[in-house]
């Protein structure tokens, strides 16, 4: 082992996928400048995941260069994630390091990792995994007691079982009273947006329907955007 390998801790590296300055195409930021730190790694397997590819490889980076890597775009908004960026115990001190440098922090989490210990100036968009992704039983349901009024709570549906999940996660764990920024999202190619719209106003559930804006500006499976 060399000296500077004895010298950094789980604390000082990351493994990235990609850095990169595109539009958000999703949540209540989307089409915004925004750059975006993708890490590697995933603990879960979603049915319909669009980033597999960052589920190994990567580049191990210092944090510090991760931090200027993400800072030199100069967008106000910069997001984290991957993959599953808080699976990387230096992820919590590089987005408080990006608030102190006077950014808009966003990270992007699966709902089984535990959100208590983000920064609290960070927006967190955390997903409820519905049945159809094949992981809802992960969802770690005490990271609700952690979302409050900046954060977002996003549902990617892939059919009417998965909406009927939705709105009973909604109404019977009672989110509007923990966030007004619920997300409902459909699978890309999956569910038709004019089909959950429908569903959605039948119900005249308090959600906002968002698609992936980036896959309607470049072709749907380009990767870094
Ligand atoms: C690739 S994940 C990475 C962050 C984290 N692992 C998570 O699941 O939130 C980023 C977002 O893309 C969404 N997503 C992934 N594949 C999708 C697809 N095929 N259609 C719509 N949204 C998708 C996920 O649900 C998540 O909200
Ligand atoms: N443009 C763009 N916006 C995004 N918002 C969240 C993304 C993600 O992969 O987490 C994403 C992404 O991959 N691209
Ligand atoms: S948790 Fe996120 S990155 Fe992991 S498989 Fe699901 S959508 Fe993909
Ligand atoms: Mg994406």
């Amino acid at each position: 082992m060399c000296y500077m390998q004895r010298a950094l801790s789980k604390e000082d590296t990351l493994v990235i996928h990609e850095i990169y300055a595109s539009i958000q195409g999703e949540s209540t930021f989307a089409g915004l400048p925004c750059t975006f730190v993708r890490t590697t790694g995933c603990n879960l397997r979603c049915s319909w995941c669009d980033t597999t590819q960052a589920f190994y490889g990567g580049t191990r980076m210092p944090r510090t260069d991760v931090l200027a890597k993400a800072l030199a775009t100069g967008t106000k908004l910069v997001e984290l994630t991957g993959g599953e960026p808080l699976l990387q115990p230096a992820v919590f001190r590089l987005m408080t390091e990006l608030c102190d440098a006077g950014r808009t922090v966003l990270v992007e989490t699966s709902g089984e990792a535990d959100v208590s210990q983000v920064d609290p100036r960070v927006h967190k968009i955390m997903d409820l995994k519905a049945p159809g992704s094949g992981e809802s039983k992960r969802n770690r349901w005490s990271n609700l007691e952690h979302i409050g009024p900046r954060d977002e709570i996003k549902f990617v549906l892939a059919s009417r079982e998965d909406y009927e999940w939705m709105r009973d996660a909604i109404r019977s764990r009672e989110l509007p009273s923990r966030t007004p920024n619920l997300l409902a999202s459909t699978v890309f190619g999956k569910l038709l947006p004019k089909q959950l719209v429908t569903w959605v106003l039948e119900d005249a559930l308090p959600v906002r329907v968002q698609l992936q804006m980036h896959k309607y500006i470049w072709a749907p499976d380009t990767q870094g955007v």
